[in-house]
């Protein structure tokens, strides 16, 4: 994908997530904690779609790794490109104040990383198993695997441990509802 179609999909990325529809689809209003991501090379979004949910009232929080083998993600608020430094793996986490793993069952949405996710569900992640151990108690109507278009495929082989998402975001598509077939 050139620079310019990745840009020009990330912008319709942060359109989908306007005040109204996080309003209709999830019941979230400014002020609504909203748990994000944020997206390194290929993944789809950019800093933008965090500075727009932060413009937009919403209280960002972004994964914190752990050291050690794969555990429950921490939790840490975004304020902005400057709050954020290199974690581990090379990503880009908040440097505030940790909260403990529980705190995402209390975001009314989820922004979920993933290489692909299928009608079902099944959602294929980078294989660490971070978020699998992370959003076992959400509900899945809260849950937003976040893709390029042809990354929503009919079918994916489903892991033991795989947490089903409820939607699909897209650029084209907008928020599309999993698993209701
Ligand atoms: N932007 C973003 N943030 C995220 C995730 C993500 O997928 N995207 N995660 C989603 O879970 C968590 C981090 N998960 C990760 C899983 C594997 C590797 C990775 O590169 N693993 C290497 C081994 C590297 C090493 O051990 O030093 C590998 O498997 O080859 C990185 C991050 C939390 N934050
Ligand atoms: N809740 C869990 N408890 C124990 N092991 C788990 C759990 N979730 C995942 N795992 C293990 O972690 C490894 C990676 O899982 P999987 O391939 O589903 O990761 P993923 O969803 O692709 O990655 P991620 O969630 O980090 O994006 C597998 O060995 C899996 O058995």
């Amino acid at each position: 994908m050139s620079d310019q179609v990745k840009d020009d999909a990330d912008h319709r990325l942060v359109i989908s997530l306007a005040k109204i529809d996080l309003h209709d689809h999830f019941s979230a209003s400014p002020g609504a904690d909203v748990a994000a991501y944020v997206p390194v090379g290929a993944e789809p979004g950019s800093l933008v779609m965090l500075d727009a949910l932060v413009g937009n009232g919403y209280e960002v929080l972004l994964p914190v790794v752990v050291p050690g083998p794969p555990a429950p993600l921490r939790w840490a608020r975004y304020s902005g490109p400057e709050s954020l430094t290199t974690g581990r793996f090379g990503l880009l986490e908040p440097t505030g104040p940790t909260q403990p793993p529980s705190t995402v069952d209390d975001a009314e949405l989820i922004l979920v990383p993933a290489l692909a996710v299928d009608r079902q569900g099944v959602r294929l992640g980078r294989g660490a198993g971070y978020y699998d151990r992370s959003i076992a108690g959400v509900p899945r109507n809260r849950l937003v695997a976040v893709v390029y278009d042809e990354e929503l495929v009919d079918v994916l082989p489903a892991g033991e441990f795989d947490v089903a998402m409820g939607w699909a975001l897209t650029p084209t598509a907008g928020f599309t509802r999993l698993g209701t077939t």
